[in-house]
């Protein structure tokens, strides 16, 4: 796609979409468009030349080298997850051709597939699994991507950084294991370091979960910085003890879903990587409190990105563990055997040897460092360093599992994890809190905008609470505990219309709270759950009393803690309104909308039978955000919401489908927040 085009969408594309694109360009400029198989051709037959050179397979090999390539041209089959399984979904997949992946029920996970092909023909079960993948009931994940949150498996309380999260499904995975887990308690801090992705896919993606125990962050993973917080008056290090590292990388695992794979891949890709994937490998490493747990993983094949990245890592922090810096020993697991008993599946060993590419198609492998002529050393981003030998590898690295395609009939995927010693009687390492901080890169609007605690004095707080008439115990419960806050987007002085205000779990107030240890500020995209927002300036100026609206996200916390501006309706009503343009309908004097809004917004003191404003609109045991003026009742739900709603509408509102309330249960991952 041209770039102008992606522009005028505000679109940047970075990693391998990036690549695809300039690829595109300069194929189109050298007049490959028309001729594109013998490019194809020439970079399939190095891949396969390097792969089968690696000997993935051990002896006897070829009989799997056979199964392997085959299964790498065979298209992936369309995986999704089920989010929260009820019985009518379940029941949707079955009858609509799905298969069900029964070795993640092991892991309590409901997750099913189809034959590319038929999901490409079968255009109602297309647009019903997109639409309820935009609305958050499932999840389109392939297999493999789904084990890394399962090694983790964050426990309740537990505090987790996904340090590359974009687009953020892996984030979203470990926010459903945490609140599978446990009761509202504890994180999962996604950080970013390309702001587009980070302030619009994974933005997005974690509204999806509108979990008070999700934050976001622009952030290098390479330098991310430990965060210091204030126990009992001294500074201490905040303890994230699970840790992923989902690494950008050459992605030549996909090539079953992405066929630019096979015509784009180079030798040059993963050399250039490895560096960088390493020093986030060892960033995570140092950012693990005693006992931590970190998973490394690339959607990659290749012994440089994988086995060379774990054994070089762990050769430096074990080379510099007597260095006086407090420094823990750091041990590998098997994650073979952890993925087997965990969801099943059956990954090979990593390798213990393998051998390294000169850059330039078709150029010489080498098994050892000692090997290489000088002039592949001095090319600076693709020189070949010892770091990506073998040398020095134990058995110790058969423990990394990697995923081939032919075993499981799944994309390829490498996998690896590490925990740290527990603490010694050597003790702690000493923190300062850092007094300045200095400001951070903010490349998006949403990342310069300030948060700040809202007090019980606030005016618009006080305002919101006595309109909306919320539950003071659950009001004063949250303030008391520092966990409502308000959003503020840079150069304004008052929360204003894009200013929201949230609740989060404990743990992500204390995020929020703590300093990074390089005096940076961390430039927060989101922060919990957003619970309310400005209604657009200029609407209902003069004639709405209070100046917020609830928003979508926050609805399921906010239903149960309401006391006013609640509209029942029955479903006759319901389906009238979803299905009127832009969803309003007009509110005539006496008709049964009009009673029911004047009797759930009521106000005998206005010229109208209704206080204008923000409302919660009632579906039984769901609930919609919605807003009332003068003469209409509008409710802000999008196209998929609304479409679901009525096509599960003919039965009475009272018994909604148990799949829209599985939506409603999704949102519950705050419970009692
Ligand atoms: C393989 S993708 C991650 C996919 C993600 N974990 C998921 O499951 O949705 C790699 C991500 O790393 C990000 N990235 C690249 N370099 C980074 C760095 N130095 N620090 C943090 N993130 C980085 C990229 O922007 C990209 O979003």
């Amino acid at each position: 796609m041209p770039r102008w085009v992606l522009r005028a969408y505000g679109l940047r594309l970075s990693g391998i979409a990036a690549r695809a694109q300039k690829q595109w360009l300069s194929d189109k400029r050298r007049g490959l468009d028309s001729a594109p198989e013998d490019k194809l051709l020439k970079a399939e037959e190095d891949f396969r030349g390097y792969y089968e050179a690696q000997e993935l397979f051990g002896e006897p090999g070829a009989v799997q080298q056979d199964a392997f390539w085959a299964a790498l041209r065979a298209p992936l089959p369309v995986t999704l997850r089920v989010r929260e399984p009820c019985a009518t979904t379940e029941e949707k997949l079955r009858s609509g051709g799905w298969k069900r992946r029964w070795e993640f029920d092991k892991a309590g996970m409901s997750v099913w597939e189809m034959d590319s092909r038929q999901y490409a023909a079968d255009s109602e079960q297309r647009s019903w699994a997109e639409r309820e993948n935009r609305r958050g009931l499932l999840c389109f994940q392939e297999l493999v991507s789904l084990v890394p949150a399962l090694l983790l498996s964050p426990q309740a309380g537990e505090v987790c950084l996904d340090l590359c999260a974009a687009p953020g499904n892996k984030s979203l995975q470990l926010l459903e294991e945490l609140a599978q887990n446990g009761p509202s308690e504890g994180a999962v801090l996604s950080a970013d370091n390309d702001a587009q992705r980070c302030c619009l896919t994974l933005h997005r993606v974690l509204g999806k979960a509108a979990s008070p125990m999700s934050c976001a962050a622009l952030a290098n993973a390479g330098h991310f910085p430990v965060l210091v917080e204030e126990r009992d008056g001294d500074p201490e290090r905040l303890p994230c003890s699970k840790v992923l590292v989902d690494v950008p990388c050459s992605g030549d695992g996909t090539a079953r879903k992405n066929s630019q794979v096979w015509r784009s891949w180079s030798r040059r890709e993963a050399l250039g990587l490895q560096r960088l994937q390493r020093q986030i490998l060892l960033r995570a490493l140092y950012l693990l409190p005693p006992g931590g747990v970190v998973v490394y993983s690339t959607c990659s094949l290749n012994p440089v990105e994988n086995e060379a990245v774990v054994l070089s890592t762990l050769q430096k922090w074990q080379s510099s563990l007597g260095e006086g810096r407090g420094k823990l020993p750091v041990e590998l697991l098997d994650a073979v055997a952890i993925c087997r008993e965990k969801c099943g599946l059956q990954p090979a060993p990593g390798l213990c040897s393998w051998q390294v590419p000169a850059p330039q198609r078709g150029g010489p492998l080498f098994n050892q460092f000692s090997e290489v002529p000088p002039e592949l050393l001095e090319d600076d981003r693709y020189a070949l360093r010892p770091e990506m030998f073998a040398s020095g590898a134990t058995q110790d690295l058969v423990r990394c599992a990697r995923f081939h395609p032919q075993s499981s009939d799944t994309g390829g995927f490498f996998v690896a994890m590490f925990q740290k010693a527990p603490q010694t009687s050597a003790g702690r390492p000493a923190y300062s809190m850092p007094s300045s901080q200095i400001e951070g890169r903010g490349a998006h609007p949403l990342l310069s905008s300030e948060f700040r605690p809202v007090s019980v004095g606030d005016s618009a707080w006080m305002e919101l609470t006595r309109f909306f008439q919320l539950d003071p115990a659950w009001v004063q419960d949250k303030l008391q505990r520092g966990l409502l806050f308000w959003q503020t987007m840079k150069g304004k002085t008052e929360p204003e219309r894009v200013t929201l205000a949230l609740s989060m779990a404990q743990a992500v107030a204390r995020l929020w709270a703590a300093r990074p240890s390089d005096g940076r500020k961390v430039a927060w995209a989101r922060l919990g759950v957003f619970l309310f927002e400005q209604l657009p300036k200029g609407l209902m100026n003069g004639l709405a009393p209070c100046r917020w609206r609830l928003h979508a996200e926050g609805i399921y916390h906010l239903s149960s803690i309401l006391r006013s501006r609640r509209i029942t309706l029955t479903s006759e009503l319901l389906r009238h309104l979803l299905c009127a343009d832009h969803r309003q309908s007009i509110l005539t004097e006496g008709t049964p909308l009009a009673n029911a809004v004047a009797s759930g917004a009521g106000g005998a003191e206005t010229a109208y039978h209704h206080v204008c404003g923000g409302v919660i609109v009632g579906l039984g045991d769901s609930w919609l955000a919605g807003v009332v003026t003068p003469k209409q009742l509008r409710i802000l739900a999008d196209d998929d919401v609304a479409q679901a709603l009525l096509e599960e509408l003919p039965q009475p509102v009272r018994q909604l489908p148990s799949c829209w309330a599985a939506v409603a249960k999704i949102c519950r991952f705050g419970q009692g927040v």
